[in-house]
């Protein structure tokens, strides 16, 4: 195995009392997409600004690329391309204006950046509107337009605080076709925040933020096994009948909705005794099951647990289904 491209070792930072980052390590091997995911205000976009330089830490090291960003900072930011959660592009200025910009904020000469945007420019699909202005874009375009900014200085390693929050399916679907060229194809190692389930299951590793921490990591698949068997998928009617027949059951640990569905999460080893009684509870209170059954998790499922108890989807900021 690699050395890994980047290496965070036991980070900290608080705003007064708030620890925001509370002992956080991960690793990132290039070609790999590691995603953080956790709710609002567990410091995912604190971990990212201390990665990219933008905070100091009170504690802990980052190495990026083999260099330490306290002491060769210069070298290990050379090496990161970074999309903030509120990047703005000037609506003015044009594409490949836009791109100039941010070169020259970054102290390349238009040698270098020049053939860089352009590339990057065919890359996400934007070669053939470099003179339009970046105010006239569609949504997917600017979000793809700060890609390409981003990605100015050939960096190693990319740092995406979701990065397609508020735009529509398709285009984060778009949007996440060329990250993962980018990790594919060109090696390099990503850091994504996202709220998207769907996203966090492209990841190749994911890392559950709570609290400052990093309560679980692992692969998408690691992740849902820790709940195989402990998921049941409820279908029927009525509704109200389902919820309280689940809510009533000891064995229940949480209830949450999916769609038309109910998906129970039961204590270990319990799936077929809340089965078989819910059946009857269910029955005996006028309802009826069109399906009762122990499915493999969901990350949604999954992120639920992790998230806490009395944390909804919603809360957790979980809108998506997959
Ligand atoms: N500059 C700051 N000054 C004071 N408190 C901050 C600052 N930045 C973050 N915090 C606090 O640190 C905690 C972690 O915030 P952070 O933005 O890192 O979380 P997050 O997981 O990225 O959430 P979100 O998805 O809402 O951005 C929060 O309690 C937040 O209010």
């Amino acid at each position: 195995m690699p050395e890994p491209f980047l290496v965070v070792d036991h980070l900290y930072r608080s705003f007064g009392s708030v620890k925001a980052v509370n002992d956080v390590s991960l690793t990132v091997q290039a070609g790999q997409i590691y995603g953080l995911v956790g709710p609002d205000g567990a410091g995912k976009t604190t971990t990212l600004r201390l990665i990219c330089g933008a905070f100091k830490p009170d504690n802990g090291s980052v190495m990026i690329g083999g260099y330490s960003l306290d002491h060769q900072a210069e070298q290990a930011r050379e090496t990161i391309g970074y999309l903030s959660q509120q990047f703005s592009l000037y609506e003015d200025l044009t594409v490949l204006e836009n791109i100039r910009f941010l070169a020259e904020v970054r102290g390349l000469s238009s040698e270098d950046w020049l053939p860089c945007a352009r590339e990057n420019l065919a890359f996400v699909g934007l070669d053939a509107f470099e003179n339009r202005l970046a105010g006239k874009l569609s949504g997917g375009m600017k979000q793809k337009l700060g890609l390409a900014c981003a990605l100015v200085n050939r960096p190693r390693l990319l740092l995406l605080d979701e990065p397609t929050t508020g735009v529509d399916p398709v285009t984060r679907q778009d949007f996440w076709q060329l990250v993962i060229r980018l990790a594919g194809e060109q090696g390099m190692a990503v850091l994504v925040c996202t709220p998207y389930m769907d996203e966090a299951s492209r990841c190749s590793h994911i890392g559950f933020m709570r609290s400052g921490r990093i309560i679980q990591d692992g692969s998408p698949s690691h992740l849902r096994k820790m709940l195989d068997d402990r998921i049941l998928e409820l279908a029927g009617g009525p509704m109200n009948v389902l919820l309280e027949s689940s809510h009533f059951d000891t064995d229940v640990q949480d209830v949450q909705r999916f769609g038309d569905r109910l998906h129970l999460r039961v204590l270990p080893g319990k799936a077929q005794d809340v089965k078989r009684r819910l059946s009857k509870r269910i029955h005996s209170a006028g309802g009826s099951i069109e399906k009762i059954e122990i499915i493999p998790p969901l990350l949604e499922d999954v992120f639920i647990d992790l998230a806490g108890e009395g944390m909804s989807m919603n809360d957790a900021g979980y809108g998506e289904k997959p």
